[in-house]
């Protein structure tokens, strides 16, 4: 039997400590599945700071959560053991020993990860910590941005550049890279072209729009086939109109109704880790980032538990 979340019938919902979506913490269980982690950091940005803030925000947030998830059919806190593991400590004045911390934390837990940001910059040491269990990996990228970008101001190690970095590595799968969501204005045509040749292929938000979800889900499917596959969601791959709490806004975005429908078209890919980034709810309002940030988490837990069992 799977320990699970406080009953919101017996205790309210709005009382006790703010876990992700009131799950026990990982020293209340003996073994678990999948965990939710947090990773309070924001050192890596370009523009507006505040993401540190992002797991508490989803955390409290995620209070609203229920246990049964009707589009997948699956109760994933019955399904799986679920837990909270907290929030992993990274340096705020030093990115090398952050994003060290971060590989080592990661790669320590047994447990499928959902990680909560945190700017885009973690996605990288995350990366290197699946594929050290599970060789190079498939990629499905939910972002308004490339984030394939090189340096900025000389600095490798940004949220600009996480995958960059990963195809350097060589711990992404080359042949199934995919962007989803991606829009807005670019330094040039390079940036494109930089892109492809690193092995990406784009979905644009226009796509979404043109193309629809199925015929966007059928691509995705087709490219990952059944390699393992890690999923970074962006949240500033919605329309700051859903998400404008978030540090690099641009207009034209996906809808959280779309992003939450090509998530779930992922059902039975196999899905070794996940991360939601880019949540900073200084900028956002009435909660509605940190909502949609905690559905978007709720159903990667979801796809998470159905591969159990
Ligand atoms: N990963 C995020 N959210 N943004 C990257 C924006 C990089 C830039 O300032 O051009
Ligand atoms: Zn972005
Ligand atoms: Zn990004």
């Amino acid at each position: 039997m799977n320990l699970g979340p406080v009953d919101s019938s017996q205790v309210p919902r709005f009382a006790g400590p703010a876990t992700f979506a009131r799950l026990p913490r990982l020293d209340q269980v003996e073994r678990a599945e999948v965990a939710v982690v947090g990773v309070p950091f924001d050192t890596g940005v370009s523009y507006r700071p505040g993401a540190r803030f992002g797991p508490a925000a989803v955390r409290e947030a995620s209070r609203l959560l229920r246990p049964y998830h009707p589009g997948l059919d699956v109760s994933p806190f019955e399904r799986a053991q679920v837990v909270d593991a907290g929030d992993i400590v990274a340096n705020p004045f030093d990115i090398g020993a952050a994003i060290e911390a971060i590989e080592t934390a990661a790669g320590g837990m047994d447990a499928r990860l959902v990680t909560i940001g945190g700017d885009h910059t973690i996605a990288l040491p995350l990366l290197r910590a699946v594929a050290r269990r599970h060789g190079p990996v498939a990629l499905v990228h939910f972002d308004a941005h490339l984030d394939t970008w090189d340096t900025y101001f000389g600095a490798e190690y940004t949220h600009g550049t996480p995958f960059r970095r990963a195809v350097e590595e060589g711990i992404l799968d080359t042949e199934a890279l995919s962007h989803v969501g991606i829009r807005g204005p670019l330094y040039g045509k390079r940036d494109l072209e930089d892109d492809r040749r690193l092995g990406f292929g784009i979905l644009t938000a226009a796509d979404v729009l043109r193309r629809g979800v199925d015929e966007v889900v059928d691509v995705l499917r087709q490219r990952v086939g059944d390699r393992p596959v890690y999923v970074s969601v962006d949240i500033d791959v919605l329309d700051p109109a859903h998400a404008p709490g978030t540090g690099t806004p641009e207009a034209g975005g996906l809808t959280s109704r779309e992003l939450l429908e090509i998530l779930r078209g992922l059902a039975g890919c196999d899905l070794v880790g996940a991360d939601v980034v880019e949540v900073a709810p200084a900028y956002d309002h009435a909660e509605i980032t940190s909502v949609a940030a905690s559905h978007v988490a709720y159903d990667l837990v979801s796809l998470l538990a159905l591969r159990e069992k």
